[in-house]
C-alpha cells in the first residue's frame, strides 16, 4: 500500500489520504411527488406515509445535531478544563486540526493567569516541529488516524517561544470526527523532557564511559558491598559479575596487609568520605597486586551518603618498573653493591650524623692491584667473577653495617662510621688486606689471588663534604699503588704535590722519546757454578730534563696506563738487542740480554712479529735474547698466553719469569708454560739469611724449578751470605749489587770484559758506579 501524500501547500501535517476524510459530506436531497390525481388513493397513502417518515427521520436528525452539539459543547468545556486543569502542571496543552495541519496551542511561554481567558495560538506543524523530527511525527499521525495505533505519542523537537528547540512528549487522542467517524482534530498534551533527556543522555554516555574505561570502577554501598562494577574491574580482579554484585569488598584483602589495617582504611573513606592511597589486594586466583585506589562518596540532593565510587588501578608492574629504575640509578648490577650516587648520599647522611654526634668517618677507597692486566688478559667474563667475589669478600670482611660502594671498573669504597680514632680505620685496612690473601674463587676450577691497594681520608680531618673526602682518599691510594701495592696509606696534605707532580710527569713522558731521554743500563747476572757472567738485564732509565732522574717504578706504570709502553717497550727492545751486537763484536758472543716486557705489550697481537723483526733487521741469534715477564701478568692469563708464549719459544727465544714468589703462581701451575728461566723476587732473598721461611720458600723453588728442568736466577743479590745460600742450593745465576749495580752500556761491557771469576768469599769488584 502506497504511504499517504503529504501536501505541501498546506505545509501541515495532513496527508493527502486524511484530506479525503475530511471533505465536505454531500447529502442527496430527498424529494416527493404529490400526484394531483383524485383518484389514485394508494398514492395519497403512500405520500403521507412518506411525509411522516420525513418527518420523523428530520426529527431524528435534529435530535442527533442537537446530541452532538452538546457532545461538542461538552468537550470544548471539557478541552477548557483540561487547559486549566494543565496550567497548573508542566504538561502542556496542544491540539492539532487535520484539516488545516496547524497545532492550536496556549500562548506564551508564561501562560495566561487562570482567572483571564486561556488565549490559543495556531502555529503550522511544520513550522512549529523541528525538520528532523517532521517526518517521524507524520508517521505517528498516519499510524494514529489510520488505527493503527490507540493514541498519538511522539518525542519530538518543538520550537518555544523564544524560538528555542525543547524536547517534548507529545500524547493525544482524538476530540473530534466527522459524521463518517474520520478524525478531525487531535488534542492531547505535552511535557517537556528536554532536562530529562538530557539527564539520559548523560547517563548514557557515562555508564559507557565507564564500560569502555580502561580504570576499574566499583560503586559500593554503605556497608562496602559491591553494587556495580565496570568490565575494566572484571578483568583486573577476574570475577564475573555475579561473583561480586552484593558481596563485600573484602573478598578483595590480600593477605599483604592484616584486617586492621583494611578495617582502618574503611574507617577513613566513612569519615572523611574519600581515601586515595596504594593497597595490595587480591584477585579471584588469588594473586596479589598493588592497587591504587581513589575513593569518592556519591550523596544524594539532601547531602544524604548514597554509595562510595571506587577508581582501582593495578600498579604492581608500574612499581616494579620504578623499583628496577631505582635499583639502576643507586646500585650496581654487577656486584649488587650501591653506586657512586648512592654512595655520596650515604657519606653526606653519614657526615651529618657524625657532626651531630662528634665523631668520625673513614672513607677507604679501594683498587685492586693489577685487575687490568687481569681484566685484559683473562677476558671481561672472567674480570666480572673477580669483581663480584672481590665484592663478597670486601663486604663479609667490614661487615654489612659499614657501607660498601663500588665506584665503577675495580674501584670499591668502604665507609666506616663511629670511629673514635683514626687507627680503627687502619685496623680495618690491615683486616682487608689480609682478608685479601686468600685467593679469590672465579668458578669450580679456578682461582685468583689478587691484592688489594687502599687510601683512606677521614672526616673532619681532612675534609668535611663528600667529593673530597672521596678525593683524598683516591690520591691515598694513588700513593699505596706507587708504594708497592697491597698496603694502605692515609691522606695527608704532602700527597697533593706527588699527585700533582704525577700529572705533569705523566705530560712529559709522552715527549720522552722524540727528546732521547731514555737510555738503557744493564746488570750482569753470574753463574755459580761456572764463575761466568752469562747475560745481562737490560734496565731502563729515564733522564728528565724538566724532572731529573725519574725510576722506571713511577713512569712505567704511567705508560702502560696510557699505552705509551708499546712505543717505549719497542724501543727497550732495539736498543737491548743492538747494545749486545755491538758487545758480540768485540767476541761476547755467548752473552744474553732480558729484556722485560709488560702486558701490554704481551696482549699485543703481534709483538712474536715484532720481536722476530727486531731480531732480523739487528742479525741477532734469538738465543742471544730472554724475555722477562711477571709472575702476575702470566698468571693471570696463563691459558691464554700460552699459545703466545709457544710462538717466542719456536723464534728460539728465551722466556723468564720475573719477581717470582710475588704472584701466588704455583710451578705445577708453570709447568704448563714454555719457560726457560724464574727469577726469584729480590724480596725472598733480602730476607734470605734472618727469615727461616724465606730460605725455605727459596730453597723449595730452586729444586722444584730443577725438577721441571727451568733455570733460577736469584734477584737482588746483596751480600756474600746470600751468595752461599745459594750456590749451597744450586741456585743457577744471581744478580744483584753484590755482583753489580746496574751499569752502563760502556761500563758493562769494560766489566764483563774484566770479569775473573773471584776466590770464594771475595765479593767482585764492581768496575764502575751505576
Ligand atoms: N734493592 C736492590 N735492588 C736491586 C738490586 N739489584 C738490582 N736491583 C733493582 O731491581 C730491579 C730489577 O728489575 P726488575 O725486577 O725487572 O724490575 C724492574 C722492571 O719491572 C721495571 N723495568 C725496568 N726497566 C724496564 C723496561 O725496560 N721495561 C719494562 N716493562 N719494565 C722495566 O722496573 C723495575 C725496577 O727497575 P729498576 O729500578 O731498574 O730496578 C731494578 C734494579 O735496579 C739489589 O741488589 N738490591
Amino acid at each position: 500500500m502506497r504511504p499517504p501524500q503529504w501536501t505541501r501547500r498546506g505545509r501541515g501535517l495532513l496527508p493527502d489520504a486524511a484530506r479525503a476524510y475530511t471533505r465536505p459530506v454531500t447529502y442527496a436531497s430527498a424529494g416527493v411527488r404529490v400526484s394531483t390525481n383524485p383518484g389514485d388513493l394508494q398514492l395519497l397513502v403512500a405520500a403521507a406515509t412518506a411525509s411522516v417518515l420525513l418527518v420523523a427521520l428530520l426529527f431524528i436528525m435534529l435530535h442527533r445535531r442537537r446530541r452532538e452539539r452538546s457532545y461538542i459543547e461538552q468537550l470544548r468545556d471539557r478541552e477548557e478544563r483540561l487547559k486549566l486543569a494543565l496550567w497548573a502542571t508542566d504538561e502542556r496543552y496542544w491540539a492539532y486540526d487535520v484539516a488545516s495541519g496547524r497545532i492550536h496551542r496556549l500562548a506564551g511561554e508564561s501562560r495566561n493567569s487562570p482567572s483571564g481567558e486561556l488565549a490559543e495560538e495556531s502555529i503550522d506543524a511544520a513550522e512549529l516541529v523541528h525538520p528532523e523530527d517532521l517526518a517521524m511525527v507524520r508517521r505517528r499521525v498516519d499510524d494514529y488516524l489510520a488505527g493503527h495505533t490507540d493514541t498519538f505519542l511522539a518525542e519530538l523537537r518543538v520550537a518555544n517561544d523564544r524560538g528555542e528547540w525543547v524536547w517534548m512528549r507529545a500524547r493525544g487522542r482524538a476530540v473530534s470526527r466527522d459524521a463518517q467517524g474520520r478524525i478531525q482534530r487531535i488534542a492531547g498534551t505535552a511535557l517537556n523532557i528536554t532536562g530529562t533527556r538530557e539527564a539520559d543522555r548523560e547517563l548514557r554516555i557515562s555508564s559507557e564511559v565507564l564500560r569502555s574505561m580502561n580504570e576499574a570502577v566499583a560503586v559500593i554501598d554503605r556497608n562496602f558491598d559491591f553494587v556495580s562494577v565496570n568490565p575494566a574491574f572484571l578483568r583486573m580482579t577476574g570475577y564475573d559479575e555475579d561473583d561480586v554484585i552484593g558481596r563485600n569488598a573484602s573478598v578483595l584483602d590480600s593477605l599483604q596487609h592484616d584486617a586492621a589495617f583494611y578495617q582502618h582504611i574503611r574507617e577513613q573513606i566513612r569519615r572523611k568520605g574519600r581515601w586515595n592511597g596504594e593497597i595490595w589486594q587480591r584477585r579471584k586466583d588469588g594473586e596479589e597486586f598493588l592497587c591504587q585506589i581513589e575513593s569518592s562518596t556519591v550523596y544524594d540532593k539532601n547531602g544524604q551518603l548514597i554509595l562510595y565510587v571506587m577508581v582501582l588501578n593495578d600498579i604492581t608492574q608500574q612499581k616494579r618498573a620504578e623499583q628496577e629504575l631505582r635499583y639502576l640509578a643507586n646500585f650496581d648490577t654487577l656486584t649488587n653493591l650501591p653506586n657512586r650516587s648512592l654512595l655520596s648520599e650515604r657519606l653526606s647522611r653519614a657526615i651529618v650524623r657524625a657532626h651531630r654526634e662528634d665523631n668520625r668517618i673513614a672513607v677507604l677507597f679501594l683498587d685492586l692491584d693489577r685487575f687490568k692486566d687481569v681484566n685484559d688478559s683473562l677476558g671481561h667474563a672472567a674480570g666480572d667473577r673477580i669483581l663480584r667475589a672481590a665484592a663478597a669478600r670486601l663486604q663479609q670482611t667490614v661487615g654489612m653495617h659499614h657501607t660498601v660502594a663500588r665506584l665503577g671498573g675495580d674501584e670499591f669504597t668502604v665507609v666506616l662510621e663511629n670511629l673514635d680514632s683514626p687507627e680503627e680505620a687502619d685496623h680495618v685496612a690491615r683486616e682487608i688486606i689480609m682478608a685479601f690473601e686468600a685467593p679469590l674463587l672465579l668458578d669450580d676450577r679456578r682461582e685468583i689471588a689478587i691484592s688489594p691497594s687502599i687510601g683512606i681520608s677521614l672526616y673532619p680531618d681532612h675534609a668535611h663534604v663528600p667529593t673530597e673526602l672521596l678525593k683524598q682518599a683516591d690520591t691515598a691510594m694513588y700513593q699505596a699503588k706507587a708504594a708497592g701495592r697491597r698496603t694502605f696509606m692515609r691522606y695527608d696534605d704532602a700527597m697533593d704535590v706527588a699527585v700533582r707532580q704525577r700529572a705533569t710527569i705523566s705530560g712529559a713522558l709522552r715527549k720522552v722519546l722524540d727528546r732521547g731521554e731514555l737510555r738503557l743500563v744493564f746488570q750482569p747476572q753470574l753463574a755459580l757454578a761456572e764463575g761466568r757472567i752469562t747475560g745481562v738485564e737490560a734496565l731502563l732509565r729515564w733522564q728528565s730534563d724538566e724532572h731529573g732522574d725519574i725510576p722506571p717504578a713511577d713512569f712505567i706504570p704511567m705508560a702502560e696506563e696510557s699505552g705509551l709502553i708499546l712505543e717505549i717497550g719497542e724501543w727497550v727492545l732495539r736498543e737491548a738487542c743492538l747494545t749486545l751486537q755491538r758487545w758480540r763484536q768485540h767476541g761476547l758472543t755467548e752473552l744474553t740480554v732480558s729484556v722485560n716486557v709488560s702486558v701490554l705489550q704481551l696482549l699485543r697481537g703481534d709483538f712474536p712479529e715484532v720481536v722476530s723483526r727486531v731480531l732480523a733487521d739487528i742479525e741477532l741469534p734469538p738465543s742471544s735474547l730472554e724475555l722477562e715477564l711477571t709472575e702476575s701478568v702470566l698468571m693471570a692469563n696463563a691459558e691464554h698466553t700460552a699459545a703466545k708464549l709457544q710462538a717466542f719459544r719456536e723464534l728460539g727465544v728465551s722466556l723468564a719469569i720475573d719477581d717470582f714468589g710475588t704472584g701466588y703462581s704455583s710451578l705445577a701451575y708453570l709447568k704448563r708454560l714454555p719457560i726457560t728461566t724464574i727469577k726469584i723476587d729480590k724480596a725472598f732473598i733480602g730476607d734470605l739469611t734472618h727469615d727461616p721461611e724465606d730460605a725455605a720458600i727459596t730453597s723449595t723453588v730452586i729444586t722444584m724449578a730443577h725438577s721441571l728442568g727451568l733455570n733460577v736466577v736469584a734477584e737482588g743479590v746483596e751480600t756474600e751470605a746470600q751468595v752461599r745460600f745459594l750456590r749451597e742450593h744450586a741456585c743457577n745465576e744471581v744478580q744483584g749489587f753484590w755482583l753489580s749495580p746496574p751499569l752502563e752500556a760502556h761500563a758493562c761491557l769494560a766489566f764483563i770484559r774484566n770479569w775473573r771469576p773471584a776466590r770464594e768469599g771475595t765479593p767482585p769488584r764492581p768496575v764502575a758506579a751505576p
